[in-house]
């Protein structure tokens, strides 16, 4: 299978989309204010924000499948034009597939469609069918496929002419946890083959997964973006989970006792919040009180920063971070 056969050096990238300020209003409600961003090429960007924040009016925007009011949209360093569609695949949240059509026949439709050759076509589809486990379906209607399945049909179409912008919204919805990983493992390979992906998505167990980078969206605007490492980074509390053989009380170490000490499988722990002192002071502490059998960070998963970011509108910049 060709792709794109090279691997971009993390310096040498480029960002094949960048979003600059745009809005777009719906009879009197603006779904996009003034939003930008960028999008480095070869990189999983995760597209994250609750109901109704605008992110599929951002990706129609990009797909144009809408044209905003204010601000542009660059692909590959020029101005959106009709022919970037060829370029890129989107699966949307709502699947549509022709039910009463084969299921090759159907991703060869589609694939020429988007410009392959039939030849080229008919390889491709094969290579697919092969690869996501639907080979012994091909002649099969795409109604007489279960759901996961379907939506295996619905992925290959959308990969198949091999865009070199991919937007999936919900693209593991459907599926088992053993398919999803097959998906996910997709995912995985077409970014490492040239492809940038854009995924939207509530799933954060996905994004910790498999995003490179961030954007969060929150009533119309962009309030977050940033690579997880910076995200994390800037939302870390300096909360520390404290494992000890015997029950310890800190007292010289600055702290504040998040959860107090309590039996777990091999000794006893709590979770501190340090305050101006450093991780090796309450390590010094304990070990003087007792055996320390494990100290760790407690780093804020992506769920946790997304609830602190929307739900109680504490958002920390990763430029906050650097400036702290
Ligand atoms: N065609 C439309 N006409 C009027 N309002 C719309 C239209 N499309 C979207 N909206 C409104 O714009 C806002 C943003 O919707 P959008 O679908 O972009 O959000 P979303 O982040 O994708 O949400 P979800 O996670 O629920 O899919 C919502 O309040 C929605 O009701």
């Amino acid at each position: 299978m060709q792709y794109f056969l090279y691997k971009i050096k993390e310096t040498e990238k480029l960002n094949i989309l960048e979003v600059k300020g745009i809005t777009k209003r719906y009879a009197n409600h603006t779904a996009l204010n003034n939003v930008s961003l960028s999008v480095p090429e070869q990189c999983i960007y995760g597209l994250l924000g609750p109901n109704g924040a605008g992110k599929t009016s951002l990706i129609r925007s990009i797909t144009q499948i809408i044209t905003p009011e204010e601000g542009e949209i660059f692909f590959k360093g020029r101005p959106l034009s009709p022919e970037d569609v060829y370029a890129m695949g989107y699966l949307p949240e709502e699947r549509g597939l022709y039910k009463k059509m084969g299921v090759a026949e159907q991703i060869l439709y589609l694939a020429q469609l988007k410009g392959l050759s039939s030849k080229e076509a008919k390889a491709r589809t094969k290579f697919w069918l092969d690869r996501l486990e639907l080979k012994p379906w091909y002649k099969s209607n795409v109604e007489d496929l279960s759901k996961g399945m379907q939506q295996k049909v619905q992925f290959i179409s959308t990969v198949i002419h091999e865009p070199k912008l991919l937007i999936l919204d919900e693209p593991f919805s459907g599926f088992d946890p053993v398919n999803a990983q097959l998906i996910r493992d997709e995912i995985f390979r077409l970014r490492d083959l040239g492809a940038t992906i854009i995924l939207s998505t509530h799933r954060m167990e996905s994004v910790e997964q498999l995003c490179d980078r961030i954007a969060l969206i929150n009533q119309s605007q962009k309030v977050l973006e940033g690579t997880q490492f910076d995200i994390k980074s800037a939302y870390r509390t300096n909360q520390f989970d404290l494992i000890t053989t015997t029950p310890v009380t800190i007292t010289q170490t600055p702290h504040e006792l998040v959860t107090a000490s309590e039996k777990v499988m091999y000794g006893y722990k709590q979770t501190i919040r340090l305050l101006s002192a450093s991780p090796n002071d309450l390590l010094k502490e304990a070990t003087e009180k007792s055996t320390v059998i494990g100290m760790q960070e407690n780093i804020p998963n992506m769920h946790d920063i997304f609830i602190e970011a929307v739900q109680n509108g504490n958002v920390k910049t990763v430029e906050e971070k650097v400036n702290e």
